[in-house]
């Protein structure tokens, strides 16, 4: 079987929800975080290669994400889906526009699309600019991401800076007209060598419109959102068969931690929620000694804890202590601190009898999934937007919730860890 849908994620938060949202629809996706076990997969109707590339040197992204692409292809893939952040988080040396200049090489697509946009979490695009809620993104609180502070909401703009490729936008008028009023616009741009556009959307009617103009595109990139209007125009034209159902996960008893690297404002507030009824240390990254230190520390304080239940551990912080971090380290030591202490925690507490594992931020998860070296996961069906669930396939499994830092509701980390021993408690 020819997978219809190849996904290349540039996070594993993301990329996992994407194959949540389309298991909840009924289509077969397996996901899997290293591009050479895409072959030795069984017969699937889509795949996810979600890989942490959203911030390292775009060199290196485009490298890891071609392997990725021509490992769908190779499997047959119809159609390639650059997944990235509905706040195109990245920066002017980041990663969308050369990702994307490679894919359209390696699919030989003439050009594409570019849709962040999800009008549920009230991310839209208007008149190519990007905005959450009311505020521009760039005065919202995304202007404090600690690797991706977004400054400029003109995607037309940030895009150009990134790539080669001409970029233009289909505005919001031609957009809502859908059909061949927006075919009309794509060739007359295409026309004057524009290869990039960038999608104006604000209805969820208008994500029809493009999944519809985009349907047989050899490439279309975007976040999930868009990802969840294809699956109904695919079971139309008779290229999936399965019905939309609930797939849910075996249960995975053992001890449960939550391990959070996020700064965004979601993940304070959950942090804040779970420590309610949960012990929770709080790392100053400005006054650790090195990584050894404060993992022997969080391991002596959370060990002789976890048999009376789960415990947090987080390096988040607000963003003057964000600031102080950077000011001590560089913005990429102290993110790179943060990861070492997170990822050498969950190697300790897996060897340790951890099973059950919380994972805010899309970096931090990238991280502990490396380190656990988990290669292959079986995803539940979506359970709300920026949350992935997922246990290993393996004799003794791991199940974790991954979580974007700015989603998910305020009692998530409670709720997902009991979730993963009772899966029939739906999130
Ligand atoms: N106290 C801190 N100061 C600076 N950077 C931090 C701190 N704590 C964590 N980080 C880093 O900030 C980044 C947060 O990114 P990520 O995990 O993707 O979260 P989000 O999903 O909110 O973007 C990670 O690279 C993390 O290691
Ligand atoms: O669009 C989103 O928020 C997610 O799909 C996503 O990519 C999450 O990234 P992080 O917030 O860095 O986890």
């Amino acid at each position: 079987m020819k997978p219809i849908f190849g996904v290349v994620a540039d996070d594993l938060t993301g990329g996992m929800e994407t194959a949540a949202m389309l298991i909840a629809q009924g289509v077969n996706c397996a996901f899997v975080t290293d591009p050479d076990a895409v072959e030795s997969l069984g017969p699937v109707e889509a795949i996810v290669v979600a890989q942490k590339t959203r911030v390292i040197p775009a060199a290196e992204a485009v490298a890891r994400n071609e392997r990725a692409a021509r490992a769908l292809l190779d499997r047959g893939a119809r159609q390639i889906f650059f997944k990235y952040c509905a706040t195109f988080d990245s920066t002017d040396q980041g990663n969308i526009g050369p990702v994307s200049d490679m894919l359209l090489a390696v699919t030989g697509a003439p050009y594409t699309v570019f849709c962040p946009s999800s009008p549920e979490l009230k991310r839209t695009v208007y008149n190519g600019h990007l905005f959450l809620a009311a505020q521009l993104i760039s005065e919202s609180p995304k202007r404090h991401d600690p690797l991706t502070p977004m400054t400029d909401p003109d995607l037309v703009r940030v895009l150009q800076r990134q790539s080669e490729a001409k970029v233009g936008l289909l505005a919001h008028p031609v957009i809502s007209a859908g059909g061949v009023a927006l075919e009309n616009a794509v060739t007359e741009q295409a026309a004057q060598s524009i290869r990039f556009f960038i999608t104006d959307t604000i209805y969820d009617k208008d994500l029809d419109n493009i999944a519809l103009l985009t349907l047989d595109w050899p490439l279309v990139t975007g976040n999930s959102t868009i990802v969840q209007h294809y699956p109904k125009f695919w079971r139309a034209k008779g290229l999936v068969q399965g019905a939309p159902q609930r797939r849910s996960l075996p249960a995975v008893a053992g001890k449960g931690v939550v391990l959070s690297g996020s700064c965004a404002e979601r993940t304070l507030e959950q942090l804040a929620d779970f420590e309610k009824s949960h012990p929770v240390l709080r790392l100053d990254l400005a006054a650790v000694e090195g990584a050894g230190q404060a993992v022997a520390t969080a391991l002596e304080w959370a060990l002789p804890k976890l048999d009376a239940g789960p415990v947090g551990i987080s390096t988040s912080a607000a963003p003057e202590a964000v600031s102080a971090a950077q000011a001590l380290y560089g913005r990429d030591g102290a993110a790179a601190l943060a990861e070492h202490i997170v990822g050498d925690l969950a190697v300790a507490f897996h060897q340790q009898g951890v099973r059950r594992f919380v994972v805010a931020g899309g970096e931090t998860s990238g991280s502990v999934v490396e380190r656990l070296k988990i290669r292959n996961l079986r995803v539940g069906a979506y359970g709300g937007p920026g949350i992935g669930n997922a246990v290993t396939e393996e004799a003794d499994p791991v199940a974790l919730c991954l979580k974007s830092g700015k989603l998910g509701p305020v009692d998530l980390f409670t709720r997902a860890l009991n979730t993963m021993q009772n899966p029939e408690v739906a999130l």
